[in-house]
């Protein structure tokens, strides 16, 4: 069922909380593939009720060109949850999330600061605000996010303990292609040729993860064919701040590949 009206959205979820169920929430901005559906599995096995949301929020993008970019398939998305046994669809327009005069935001220090954050200035509030409203619309009690924006995870986290949100955060590991490039809605710009280079992202991590230093696999990404690597370093795996020794460490990245900006991490 696809619902545009948060007012529709509350009036259904209300009968559901009546009936004791546990309301589950997947947030997307669509354009979905299998990793998508993977949070929309684990949600079906963790919640009673599970709304799956499609909202290509603008305020999170600090590049235009992105924004109008970004893909937009919501038939294919919606064919796509159909045989999952999702309860509801949430796809709002964005005068419905931001309406006249709205004038609100949720901002997150520490977690939120390195990284995707120093790079894509105002990305984080975006999140944090979206978030945050996903959940008041949604009244969900649990909400599954994908390890592949690790840094969001954690600033979600962050801001669901400060701000004492009642919602239940998981985390699910990255979903890959067989080549091992991490599934993601952007990867559709990439043209066949770019597809085909875009594996040495990952496979370059996990050799710096085993030993090969920095100065390597920068050189190994830019043979490979990407044009510019933005960062590629370990962090602490919770606060984002540097390694701590006998803490979780995660190495993170993010580079360019024919003009497609592509993010990865893994547990090193
Ligand atoms: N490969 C993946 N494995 C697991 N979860 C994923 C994967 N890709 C995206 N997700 C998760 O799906 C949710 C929605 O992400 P989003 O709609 O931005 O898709 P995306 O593929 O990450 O797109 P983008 O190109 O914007 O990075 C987020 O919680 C994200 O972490
Ligand atoms: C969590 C999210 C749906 C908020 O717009 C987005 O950042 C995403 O798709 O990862
Ligand atoms: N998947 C993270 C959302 C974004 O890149 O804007």
């Amino acid at each position: 069922m696809i619902l545009r009206r948060v007012e529709e959205l509350r009036a259904l979820v209300r009968g559901w909380k009546r009936e004791g169920a546990v309301v589950g929430l997947v947030p997307t901005m669509g354009a979905l593939h299998e990793g998508h559906l993977s949070l929309v599995q684990a949600a079906k096995a963790g919640a009673d009720r599970v709304i799956v949301t499609i909202f290509v929020n603008p305020r999170q993008f600090n590049n235009a060109a992105d924004l109008a970019k970004y893909p937009r398939t919501e038939e294919a998305d919606a064919a796509l949850l159909a045989p999952l046994g999702v309860d509801a669809v949430f796809v709002p327009e964005p005068d419905e999330v931001y309406p006249p005069g709205y004038a609100s935001e949720v901002t997150v220090g520490g977690v939120a600061l390195p990284l995707e954050g120093a790079l894509r200035p105002g990305h984080f509030a975006g999140v944090a605000t979206v978030v945050t409203k996903l959940f008041g619309m949604t009244l969900a009690d649990r909400a599954w996010f994908g390890e592949k924006d690790w840094q969001q995870l954690q600033v979600i986290r962050r801001m669901v303990t400060d701000l004492n949100l009642p919602v239940d955060v998981q985390g699910v590991p990255t979903l890959r292609d067989p080549d091992g490039l991490a599934m993601s809605s952007r990867n559709a710009r990439l043209s066949a040729a770019a597809r085909a280079k875009a594996p040495a992202l990952h496979l370059w991590m996990t050799r710096m993860a085993a030993g090969a230093t920095v100065a390597q696999a920068e050189a190994g990404l830019l043979a490979a064919g990407f044009e510019r690597v933005e960062y590629l370093e370990f962090h602490d795996a919770e606060t984002l701040g540097p390694p701590i020794p006998g803490h979780p460490q995660r190495l993170l990245a993010a580079a360019w590949l024919e003009g497609v900006r592509l993010i990865d991490n893994i547990a090193a």
